[in-house]
């Protein structure tokens, strides 16, 4: 039995509470979540609830999961890992900052943990890897978000959310830039650039579309392999519509796969 820690509690870090209590995250415990302020949480569950750090990480946790933003990344990536814990990442694009990730890589080193990076919202993240043992010669992103997904980002001083009605493209160049020009919708960019060939290689393009409902992704990768065309539909979570449901299942998928005799498709 592994015990897991949790950082953020909002639309993923919940969704991935109910799972790992309904049992289908694998032989995992949730012992506990960081969060801003405990007081806000229903007192039956506050034990569960930390907001002293000091606390949270003393827990000596086997694994902490960080869903709370690209800050949560920089301000306790390399405490997990200074601790033992391996480190679970959906906040990604933090590491579009080389000097963060060879600050993480190093902290993991020193302590034999672990940066673990699920798929996550996107797919065929396997191929992408196991194509770079010969080499991969292009490899684009194309996101897609309808308006809702964009209240309160950069998207704002682009497009009117409010009145679009065509596909606007509000974004056209590589991920190094996406990741941070969009901490909480291009996260996938980071993870795709991390499988395959890097963040100023990794060519990103994003849309406010009007058109759709789902958050969509489309990955296009040509090398010695051969070629690859994935696209995803993700249906928004009604939390966060930025945010698409299939990323706590991911996340839990994850840990599913540290308690089990058998792995697929990694
Ligand atoms: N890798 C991927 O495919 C995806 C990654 N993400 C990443 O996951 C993050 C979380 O996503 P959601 O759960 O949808 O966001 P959310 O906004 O619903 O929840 C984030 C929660 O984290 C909390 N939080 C922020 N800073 C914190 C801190 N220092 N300590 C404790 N709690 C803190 C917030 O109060 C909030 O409750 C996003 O910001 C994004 O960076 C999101 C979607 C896909
Ligand atoms: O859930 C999604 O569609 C992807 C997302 O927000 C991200 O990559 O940050």
């Amino acid at each position: 039995m592994l015990n897991i820690g949790l950082i953020g509690f909002g639309a993923i870090g919940q969704d991935i509470a109910k799972y790992i209590n309904e049992g289908k995250a694998g032989n995992v415990l949730l012992k506990a979540v960081l969060v801003r302020r405990k007081d806000q949480y229903e007192s039956h569950i506050s034990d569960l609830f930390y907001d002293n750090e000091e606390a949270f990480f003393g827990l000596g946790l086997d694994i902490i999961i960080e869903a709370a933003g690209h800050e949560a990344v920089y301000k306790f990536g390399k405490r997990t890992l200074s601790t033992s814990s391996d480190f679970i990442i959906a906040s990604v694009g933090a590491l579009a900052d080389d000097e963060l990730l060879a600050e993480l890589e190093t902290a993991a080193k020193l302590t034999n943990s672990k940066i673990i990076i699920p798929s996550a919202a996107i797919a065929g993240l396997d191929r992408v890897a196991a194509s770079m043992l010969q080499g991969v010669d292009e490899v684009k992103l194309v996101t897609r978000k309808p308006p809702s997904a964009w209240r309160g980002t950069i998207a704002e001083e682009k497009v009117d959310l409010d009145t679009v009605k065509e596909p606007i493209c509000i974004y056209n160049g590589v991920a190094r830039e996406s990741s941070k020009l969009f901490p909480e919708s291009t996260n996938v960019s980071a993870t795709l650039s991390l499988a395959g060939i890097g963040f100023d290689k990794t060519k990103v393009q994003v849309y406010v579309d009007p058109s759709i409902t789902s958050n969509t992704h489309q990955i296009f990768v040509k090398g010695f392999f051969g070629e690859m065309e994935v696209k995803v539909k993700n249906i928004p979570s009604s939390t966060n519509p930025k945010t698409g449901y299939i990323v706590a299942m991911s996340i839990c998928n994850t840990l599913k796969n540290r308690t089990s005799s058998i792995v697929i498709g990694i």
